[in-house]
């Protein structure tokens, strides 16, 4: 399979704090590929450095073959970024805010209402993208932030704790979205601490925990190297 994106030995520091100690993967073509450890163990820093938000580090990326240090615009074209924390603009209607990006990131004037149908499709949101996204609960909130981020069709989608503070209803049609999205090609990155979530998102997991990866591979890979019944019995074992 194609490799869409190569992290090669990521080194970050912030002024003491080493939250990266040398991070290493790849991700495929259509595949989900999950960072999961604990808090702090710089799973949102490996990501905002992919997004281009982060600019000093030492290590490559490399996106669809191209050096992002000396692409970040070409980058920045072809991927989207959804952070742990986003907000959406309160007093904005959720079709407006929809239309607003869709201006934003088409190239041509006709890309805009083929962006902002998907996007309404992804979002499930009908009537209520009338109201104020003010008005909107988390998880409204989080599709909505989704159907924005996936709406371009990117190559590859980051998805920072996608499902972090859902309920189960709310978690469940949002990985049923990001796993249609795959199907139609696009390749995600996202990170979690929910491992018996992405045991059921994601082809492969990287476990991270204080800046280091320390295992790589499918879910089943995992379990059966380390003869456990779940991720989070893997991750106890890795980590202790
Ligand atoms: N802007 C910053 N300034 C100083 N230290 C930071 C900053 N951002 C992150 N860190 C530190 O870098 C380390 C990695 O943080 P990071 O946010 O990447 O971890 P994480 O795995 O995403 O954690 P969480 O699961 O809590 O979101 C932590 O020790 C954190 O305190």
């Amino acid at each position: 399979m194609e490799t869409i994106l190569r992290v090669d030995n990521l080194r970050k520091s912030y002024g003491k704090i080493e939250a990266l100690k040398g991070v290493s993967f790849e991700v495929k073509k259509g595949e989900v590929f999950a960072l999961i450890g604990p808090n702090g163990a710089g799973k949102s820093t490996t990501l905002r450095i992919i997004a281009t938000l982060l600019t000093s580090y030492e290590g490559n990326v490399l996106f669809m073959g191209k050096n992002l240090k000396e692409n970040p615009d070409f980058v920045r074209e072809n991927i989207s970024y959804l952070p742990e924390e986003a907000g959406a603009y309160r007093n904005m209607k959720g079709i407006e805010y929809l239309k607003f990006m869709a201006n934003f990131y088409a190239k041509k004037e006709e890309d805009v209402e083929i962006f902002v149908e998907r996007a309404k499709e992804i979002s499930g949101l009908s009537d209520r993208l009338n109201d104020k996204i003010g008005t909107y609960s988390k998880g409204m909130t989080r599709k909505l932030l989704l159907a924005r981020a996936l709406m371009t069709k990117p190559v590859l989608a980051i998805l920072d704790e996608p499902t972090s503070g859902l309920d189960v209803i709310n978690a469940l049609e949002i990985r049923e979205i990001i796993r249609e999205y795959v199907k139609e090609g696009t390749s995600v990155l996202l990170s979690s601490h929910n491992m018996l979530e992405i045991e059921f998102l994601s082809d492969r997991v990287a476990l991270i925990d204080k800046g280091r990866i320390l295992e790589m591979g499918t879910a089943e890979e995992l379990k059966e190297k380390h003869s456990a019944k779940n991720l989070e019995e893997v991750f106890r074992r890795v980590v202790q």
